[in-house]
């Protein structure tokens, strides 16, 4: 027979594993007693979850939904480390790696020639729209010498450790997991190739995403190290390139998706950002001048000899600017300004479109 306070704790997830808390252990016993007062007590993964003051509300509140229950005593323990396992266990059965041949995770590559086109501030952007779409995203920001997306995404918890898993922390329903969580306060990377790769690795094996729909990937400008390991880590996933419409910085974003020949991965597009700006009296002002994304995309298609579409054009929008600055991205906060419904409309076109020939190994092998 089904238990109406048991029920109610069902609906409640765990804030990090976006589960029922119920299914993932954490739910010692829960009574309702004589007088109406449900006493519930909940297992925390590890003694110093920054989320048990939300766990406790999310449970009080939820018992107190219960027909006949008019208050809720929430107790906190901590998992011992064998019902630990058992959770890490059954996480682990239903994840689906997004390095198996038959991931069902879209992987894309946010990359551009060189910094400051915009790229971190589209990663963000996208996630959030996608999420909104329904969609179960996830972002890393490898962009490690100069992370930025915690900020953009308004995130300053750390990532929860169990044991060796690390749970990403969580905001406008993407999970978010990036190098700059892991050193001291604005602390420059000074990491080369080998660590860098070791980092990814890491963030790839250790930390538990669950299953994704779209995995995006905030690369650092240019063609380094983290580029080539993305591609031998994730050899499915696909590359979206980012570039203003500059013809100089068009052809420095060339070489930067231009890399996908020798890496074996597709270019799922281009996106123009910082297209133009609009007056007060509706007219359009182009301050780094026009065709840069349009260049880039017949430039892309004859080097990969195969139909590179331009996905968008952003305008340049001062309040994705204050919006980045904010924690608080452009397509949830202003839904309505022409860049967020443009980058809605290129975060449509991305989760609408076939995987290409991502995913499957064509034997080419980066020297
Ligand atoms: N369409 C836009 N309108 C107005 N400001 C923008 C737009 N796109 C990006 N910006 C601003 O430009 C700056 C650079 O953007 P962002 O950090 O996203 O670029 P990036 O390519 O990731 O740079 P880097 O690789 O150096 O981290 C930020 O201040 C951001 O707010």
């Amino acid at each position: 027979m089904s238990d109406p306070l048991w029920d109610a704790l069902a609906r409640v997830q765990d804030p990090e594993l976006r589960r029922p808390i119920t299914d993932l252990g954490m739910v010692e016993s829960a009574r309702v007693d004589d007088d109406g007062v449900a006493h519930v007590s909940v297992l925390l993964t590890i003694a110093g979850c920054p989320l048990r003051g939300t766990i406790e509300a999310d449970v009080a509140e939820a018992a107190r939904t219960v027909d006949g229950v008019h208050s809720a005593e929430v107790s906190l323990d901590v998992m011992t480390p064998q019902q630990r396992q058992e959770l890490k266990d059954s996480l682990k059965q239903r994840t689906v790696p997004f390095m198996e041949p038959n991931s069902l995770t879209r992987v894309i590559g946010i990359a551009s020639g060189k910094g400051g086109v915009g790229k971190s501030s589209l990663t963000a952007n996208l996630a959030c729209s996608m999420a909104a779409q329904g969609l179960r995203v996830g972002i890393i920001d490898a962009d490690v010498h100069g992370f930025s997306v915690p900020g953009l995404m308004g995130i300053t918890q750390a990532p929860t450790r169990v044991d060796e898993m690390i749970l990403p922390p969580v905001a406008y329903g993407v999970k978010v997991i990036s190098i700059g969580m892991f050193v001291e306060s604005n602390q420059p990377v000074v990491w080369r190739g080998p660590m860098l790769h070791r980092a990814l690795e890491q963030f790839l094996t250790d930390v538990h995403f669950g299953d994704l729909d779209v995995l995006l990937l905030d690369l650092p400008p240019g063609t380094g190290d983290i580029a080539i390991s993305v591609s031998q880590l994730l050899p499915g996933s696909e590359l979206l390139v980012v570039t203003t419409p500059q013809s100089a910085a068009a052809e420095v974003a060339e070489r930067a998706g231009a890399i996908a020949t020798t890496t074996g991965q597709s270019v799922v597009g281009v996106v123009e950002n910082m297209s133009w700006l609009e007056l007060p009296d509706g007219t359009r002002m182009e301050p780094f001048g026009s065709g840069g994304g349009e260049l880039l995309t017949q430039r892309l298609s004859t080097r990969l000899e195969t139909d590179v579409p331009l996905l968008g054009s952003i305008p340049l929008e001062p309040r994705l600017r204050a919006g980045g600055d904010a924690g608080q991205p452009l397509v949830l906060a202003e839904e309505s300004s022409a860049a967020a419904q443009e980058i809605t409309r290129i975060a449509r076109q991305l989760t609408h479109r076939p995987r290409g020939l991502a995913g499957l190994n064509l034997g080419v092998n980066p020297t």
